[in-house]
Formats: C-alpha cells, sequence, structure tokens
C-alpha cells in the first residue's frame, strides 16, 4: 500500500501514482526500493574501488605528482592533447584564444597582393585559429610502451586556495601506472620531454615572473616564438664569433666536467653595454635560437620582486637557458650610499665628468643582486646576459670576471654596418642559405649598389640601428624611395636633436 507512513498525500498524487501504475503497468514502489539499491551498490562499489585504489596506491602502483609551475606540467598535457586524448570525444573541454603566430586561414581570404590604398579590416575575415578546445581536466588510462598508466588531471580548487593560502595545495597532475618501479613513468617523460623539443625545435619560449593564485612568484611563460635569425643581428664578425665560440664551448659537457674537476662553478656571464637600440636584446634572443635555449627574463626594477624572492627565481632556472637581466644601470643599483667605483675599461672610455649616480629604484641591492648571481644558491649552468646602457656607472664587484667572462660593446653604426641593415630589410633572408657567396647571388639585382648609396648619405656612428631601421620601415618595399629619402631624413633628425 502506499499510504504506508499514514501522512496525507495530496490527491493530485495519488492520481499519478494510479496514472504510472496503469499505464506502465508497474508499482511505483517497487521502482522506489530498484532505485534504492541501486544507488546503495554503486556507491558501495565506489567506495569499494576507491579503498582498493588506496591500497594498491600504497603496495602496487607508482605514482608521479607534478607541479602546476614546472614546465614538465604544460609539456604533459601538450602530449596528452596530442595523442591520448586525440581519438575520444570529450563534452567538457576548456577553450583557449590560440596565441598561434600562424595566418594560413587569414592569408588565404585575403587577395594574393596587396593593394597600398585597399584597406582590410580583421573583423571580417576569418581566424579557425583564434580558438581552440582542448580536453583538460580528467583521467585517461592509456597504453604506453608495455604498460599502462593512468593520467589524473584534477581542477583547481580555487576556494581552498585562497582560504588556506599557506597550505601547499595537492599537485594537480599525476601519473600512476602498475609497477613497483618509476621506470615507465620515466620512459614516459622522457618521450613527453623529446616531444615537446620536437614541436618547438625552431621557437624559444621567453619567461617572465608571475604571480600565481596564492600570491607566490613563479616563472611563467609568457610567450614562444620562432627564434630570431643570428645574420639578422649586425655586429662586428670578430665579437659575434666570439661569443658564439664561447657560449659553444661553455655549453658542451667536456666544459661541465672541466669546471667540476677544476673545482670551478660552472656559470659564464655575459656583459653588452652600448646605446639604446644597437641590437642587445635582440643578440641575446638570436644566442638563444642557436643553442636551442629558453630565455628567462628578471628585471631589477619590477616593484612586486623583493630581493629574497630575486634571489630564489635566479636559482629557480633550468639548467641550460639564458637569464636576461636588461638595463641593469636603469635601477640606479650601488652599495647603499656608496658611489660605484668605475671599472677600469669603462673608465677609458667614459667621459671625464664623473657620472651621476641615480637613487636606487629597486628591492634589490648590489649585495643581493651579487648572491643572486653567484651565491651559494646560485644556479649552475646557466648564461647570464646582463645589459645596460652605461657601463660606466657599474660597480666593478658586479663586472668582475666570474660574473662577467666577456663584455661585448655595441656602437652606432658604421658605413658597412648601415649597408648591412639595407641589405637584411631588402634581401629574403628566410631561405637557409649556407654561406655568404650564396646569399650574395640571390639579392635583387642592384641592390648592393643602392645599399652603398644608402649608407653613404647616412652619417656614421650618428643614430642607432634602432633609428634607421623605424625609418627603413616606411619604405618596406621600395628601397629606392628609401635612398631618395634618407637625407631629408637626418636633417630631420638633426633639427630634432638641437631643439
Ligand atoms: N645590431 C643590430 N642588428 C640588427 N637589428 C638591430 C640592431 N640594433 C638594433 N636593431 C633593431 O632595433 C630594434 C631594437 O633593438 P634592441 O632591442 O636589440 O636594442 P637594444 O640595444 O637592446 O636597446 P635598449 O638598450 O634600448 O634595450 C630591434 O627591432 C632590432 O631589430
Amino acid at each position: 500500500m502506499f499510504m504506508s507512513t499514514g501522512l496525507p498525500v495530496p490527491s493530485g498524487v495519488h492520481s499519478f501514482v494510479d496514472l504510472v501504475r496503469q499505464s506502465l503497468n508497474l508499482d511505483i514502489l517497487v521502482l522506489a526500493n530498484i532505485w534504492i539499491l541501486a544507488t546503495g551498490a554503486i556507491t558501495s562499489i565506489r567506495l569499494a574501488g576507491n579503498i582498493l585504489h588506496s591500497f594498491a596506491e600504497k603496495t602496487c602502483l607508482s605514482t608521479v605528482h607534478v607541479k602546476q609551475d614546472d614546465p614538465l606540467y604544460e609539456e604533459i598535457v601538450l602530449w596528452m592533447n596530442d595523442h591520448a586524448f586525440k581519438r575520444r570525444n570529450f563534452r567538457s573541454v576548456l577553450a583557449q584564444t590560440s596565441k598561434s603566430s600562424d595566418d594560413t586561414a587569414i592569408t588565404r581570404s585575403l587577395p594574393e597582393k596587396l593593394d597600398a590604398d585597399k584597406l582590410v579590416s580583421y573583423k571580417g575575415v576569418e581566424d579557425d585559429s583564434s580558438v581552440e578546445l582542448k580536453p583538460f581536466h580528467g583521467s585517461r588510462l592509456f597504453r604506453f610502451k608495455r604498460s599502462w598508466i593512468l593520467f589524473s588531471h584534477a581542477a583547481n580548487n580555487h576556494e581552498n586556495i585562497s582560504r588556506y593560502p599557506q597550505i601547499e595545495v595537492r599537485p594537480q597532475l599525476k601519473l600512476q601506472c602498475i609497477s613497483l618501479s618509476l621506470s615507465p613513468i620515466k620512459d614516459f617523460l622522457d618521450e613527453v620531454r623529446a616531444y615537446s623539443r620536437k614541436v618547438s625545435v625552431s621557437n624559444i619560449t621567453v619567461y617572465r615572473t608571475r604571480t600565481n593564485s596564492r600570491e607566490v612568484i613563479r616563472w611563467s611563460p609568457v610567450a614562444s616564438r620562432p627564434s630570431r635569425d643570428i645574420r639578422t643581428v649586425i655586429l662586428d664578425k670578430h665579437k659575434k664569433k666570439t661569443i658564439l665560440r664561447d657560449i659553444n664551448e661553455y655549453l658542451h659537457p667536456h666544459t661541465r666536467q672541466w669546471y667540476a674537476n677544476h673545482g670551478i662553478p660552472y656559470r659564464r656571464g655575459y656583459l653588452f653595454s652600448g646605446p639604446p637600440g644597437t641590437g642587445k636584446t635582440s643578440l641575446a634572443s638570436a644566442i638563444a635560437g642557436v643553442f636551442g635555449l629558453d630565455i628567462y627574463v628578471l628585471s631589477l626594477l619590477d616593484p612586486t620582486v623583493t630581493e629574497s624572492q630575486f634571489i630564489r627565481l635566479f636559482s629557480e632556472v633550468p639548467t641550460r637557458c639564458v637569464v636576461l637581466l636588461e638595463d641593469i644601470d636603469a635601477a640606479g643599483l650601488n652599495r647603499g650610499n656608496i658611489v660605484p667605483t668605475k671599472s677600469r675599461s669603462a673608465a677609458a672610455q667614459s667621459s671625464p665628468e664623473p657620472t651621476a649616480v641615480a637613487p636606487s629604484t629597486t628591492a634589490v641591492s648590489l649585495s643581493g643582486l651579487l648572491n643572486a648571481i653567484d651565491g651559494i644558491s646560485s644556479h649552475e649552468g646557466r648564461i647570464l646576459i646582463m645589459t645596460t646602457n652605461a657601463p660606466q656607472s657599474l660597480d666593478r664587484a658586479l663586472i668582475r670576471p666570474g660574473r662577467v667572462d666577456l663584455h661585448i660593446q655595441f656602437e652606432l653604426p658604421s658605413h658597412e654596418e648601415l649597408r648591412s641593415l639595407f641589405l637584411n630589410m631588402y634581401s629574403d633572408i628566410s631561405q637557409n642559405l649556407a654561406d655568404h657567396a650564396e646569399e650574395e647571388k640571390q639579392r635583387p639585382a642592384g641592390l648592393d649598389d643602392l645599399a652603398m648609396r644608402f649608407a653613404e648619405l647616412l652619417p656614421e656612428r650618428r643614430f642607432s640601428l634602432a633609428e634607421v631601421q623605424g625609418f627603413l620601415l616606411q619604405y618596406k618595399r621600395c628601397p629606392e624611395e628609401a635612398c631618395e629619402n634618407v637625407s631629408s631624413w637626418v636633417k630631420e633628425m638633426e633639427v630634432e636633436e638641437r631643439g
């Protein structure tokens, strides 16, 4: 009987129950009992599963946790998306605005030749690469070589993070396999690394500091872009060769062993000095490309980074990478109020006037920076590149050998360098030409003469390559026009300087 509880039941419920009973020929009480039993059974199976899983975890499962701020995290997610998740249909995915610089879709929907007078609105242009849908959270059991690996990626519990910021949050990415040894997962991780290297072979990733949701400052990838071709960096051939050889030798594993055998800390530092816009950052980026290294950019002027964080970040960079510390003079770094001593070489080339010392604008003191560079916790194996516009204002302690092993001075361009810039702008150096002679042969006829004329119309060692490049960008497709207009541009610049 339905009325067994003795509680009054609305007549509407009565008629609904009668309707179900008559039309389906089923007793709703029986249905309710079946439902209760099924729910109980499912809950028990789940519970048993959990108990079994935690028992297996303790006895026969090997587990590897990966923290979200480790570069491996992104690499594993990438591998899973491109392999294990590829053929499965997910209904809950992560939508991402694509950072890809691949313009194929846009190029397809535009006319082949650029019409200078026809303006294109990119709102209406189809860009099918702008949104990516990726499986993100969830579990997946997959076979790798001869082992079964369970990948689990839990969603971030933001509530817990904001409530208990001091508590170490459980790592969200977990790999497990039925084995008493970690070697199947180790093999898998090696494969993940190799795959990630293959995918980004011609790209360099730039890392900068970012404060995460737990208010902890960490390295974070901000861009992955094609590396700059070293041939496009204009610099005295001898200087370019010297630094490339030096880094090549330094990075070789034999050199590392040599340092270890001789008890010398395995570190190498470079100082790039020169006026603004002469190619210091461009060379650092091209070096990273040549040696397939990622760049970690630190700024002494970043107000969010304290001295201890600065030292920690320095010690957290990977073994082979470029750490770029830009404009170290701009931070007004000095030993408290002590006026920094001039370096011998810098003093030789600087003006006889004493250099005005800017007040310190950084949370990092000179001793903090020295500590980060070669203190006890400082990382070995990295390449440190510091750039400055005013080497004469740097403390000698900062640029002593061991901290700065090679000083590359950039100058305002000579006629020869201006000629090279012109040729760079108007020749197609996207082709992978093996030697210089081959490169010359491929140049459009007459370009060499134009380049010579252009360079001679400009005064030597007066304007930076960045300034001249800015002028040339107005005539991207018309080298002749650039030559015709360069003299009036020089006059304008001179008037501007005087004013
Ligand atoms: N030596 C050079 N070779 C090729 N391009 C250069 C060179 N110098 C400057 N440029 C061009 O000028 C622009 C600025 O160069 P870059 O940022 O490398 O200069 P910088 O010396 O680091 O300047 P700053 O001291 O202001 O940071 C870049 O777009 C680069 O292409």
